[in-house]
């Protein structure tokens, strides 16, 4: 029996998740990957091969009550039923908050779980979602060991200035500091840095994981030093439904001034601003493109987009003391030549200049000349979890029941 692993990615209506098998000490195979969209409502399933083609594939009516748990379910009987030679052994979650406890990916057991539910107030939009999950495998298939991975951990290489917001000390003794997220994604790109250029993997490197969760990381010798994000998912950059970085008062004007309550002014910081919200339009950067040349407000939130992006690569050439190469990764990162060559444009005093066609055809390098290159990397935030669950667990022959 070959012993496998499920990666699991849970967000608010979606699961997504990858088989990987595990045979021996290399690299964990990926042999399927799919998703659960439409969770609580009208929900599908989607599987594929590794190599990209479709597999399986159901849909359930708005009527019937399915949700993450019936997902699970549906998705260890659908293993059970296509799993020739293989057997389930662990499963290994993406976890947004870390907090202060969790440095690296650990073994969840009944402590984990309680620390990790005391962080859901720091990553409302996240931290529920992936633990649900996590409850629902403790209660259905019991010993089933899990493993949880955190997007803040990579970040634990930084200075503790850089971590550090300037409140009372006794503020940052409760945990008030900046954590840093997407780690999962930068430790990826990290740990491939070395096959596109040895100056990249020892030098001094800004990635821009742009999704529907934006952020950029600061990398020297393959350690983050500097990001973006901070004490939540909300800092930083522009997203598609999040504000970035604000200005606090703004908060306190929401909360006095339009007397929104605590819960709606998170609700208009996490789900209406960003993309959406500059453009009134959508969240999804393909909507924006299509309508960018007619409409100002798709244009003017491409712009502030673009805009934050440029300003905050200089903020992290300054941390590292110059740049070596930038690297785009993640839904727009990966997709959005348009979003790559407008960022690159505001970047020539850096020493970058863009290679239109390579841009068009998604690189992989995608500047010219001897200054810092410029990269179009895939990211593979699943093989990380992979990876560490594996590191965790140790052989995983005898993970397997009998
Ligand atoms: N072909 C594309 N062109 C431009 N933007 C795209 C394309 N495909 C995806 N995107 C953008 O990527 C986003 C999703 O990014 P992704 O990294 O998958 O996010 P998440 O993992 O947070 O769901 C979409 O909301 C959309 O803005
Ligand atoms: C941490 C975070 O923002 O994640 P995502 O991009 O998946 O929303
Ligand atoms: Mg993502």
């Amino acid at each position: 029996m070959i012993p496998v692993l499920i990666v699991l990615n849970a967000g608010s209506s979606s699961l997504k998740f990858q088989v990987y098998d595990t045979p021996d000490s290399a690299e964990p195979r990926l042999v399927w990957k799919g998703l659960y969209e439409g969770l609580g409502g009208a929900a599908h399933f989607v599987v594929r091969h590794a190599g990209g083609a479709d597999l399986d594939e159901r849909l359930w009516t708005s009527g019937e009550e399915f949700g993450h748990e019936e997902a699970l379910i549906h998705l260890i009987s659908w293993l059970r039923e296509h799993q020739e030679g293989r057997k389930l052994a662990a499963i290994g979650h993406r976890v947004v908050h870390g907090g202060q406890s969790f440095s690296g990916p650990v073994l969840v057991d009944d402590s984990v779980v309680q620390a990790l539910e005391a962080l859901v107030p720091l990553a409302p939009l996240h931290q529920p979602h992936n633990l649900e999950p996590i409850r629902i495998v403790r209660r259905r298939l019991p010993g089933m060991p899990q493993v949880a991975c955190f997007d803040t951990a990579f970040h634990q290489t930084q200075s503790d200035i850089a971590t550090l917001f300037a409140l009372p000390r006794e503020m940052r003794d409760r945990g008030v500091r900046r954590y840093g997220f997407h780690g999962l994604s930068y430790d990826y790109i990290s740990s491939v840095l070395k096959d596109y250029g040895p100056r990249l993997a020892k030098g001094r490197v800004i990635v821009a994981h742009l999704g529907n969760g934006a952020s950029l990381c600061a990398l020297n010798n393959g350690a983050s030093v500097a990001t973006t994000m901070g004490f939540s998912a909300l800092d930083g950059l522009p997203m598609g439904t999040r504000c970035g970085a604000v200005d606090a008062g703004v908060i306190f004007f929401m909360l006095r001034e339009m007397r929104l309550s605590p819960e709606e002014a998170e609700s208009v910081l996490y789900k209406k601003s960003g993309l959406l919200g500059v453009s009134g339009i959508s969240n999804d950067m393909r909507v924006l493109r299509s309508k960018a040349a007619t409409d100002v407000n798709a244009r003017r939130a491409i712009d502030l987009f673009v805009y934050r992006i440029t300003r905050e690569i200089g903020s992290l050439v300054a941390a590292l003391g110059g740049l070596d190469g930038l690297v785009f990764t993640a839904g727009i990162g990966e997709n959005d030549a348009a979003t790559r060559a407008e960022v690159i444009k505001g970047l020539g005093w850096a020493g970058l200049t863009l290679d239109e066609a390579a841009n068009h055809n998604a690189g992989p390098r995608i500047s010219l000349g001897s200054g810092p290159t410029a990269w179009v990397i895939p990211t593979n935030e699943e093989l990380v979890i992979a990876r560490q669950t594996r590191g965790v667990l140790g052989d995983m022959r005898s993970k397997l029941a009998s």
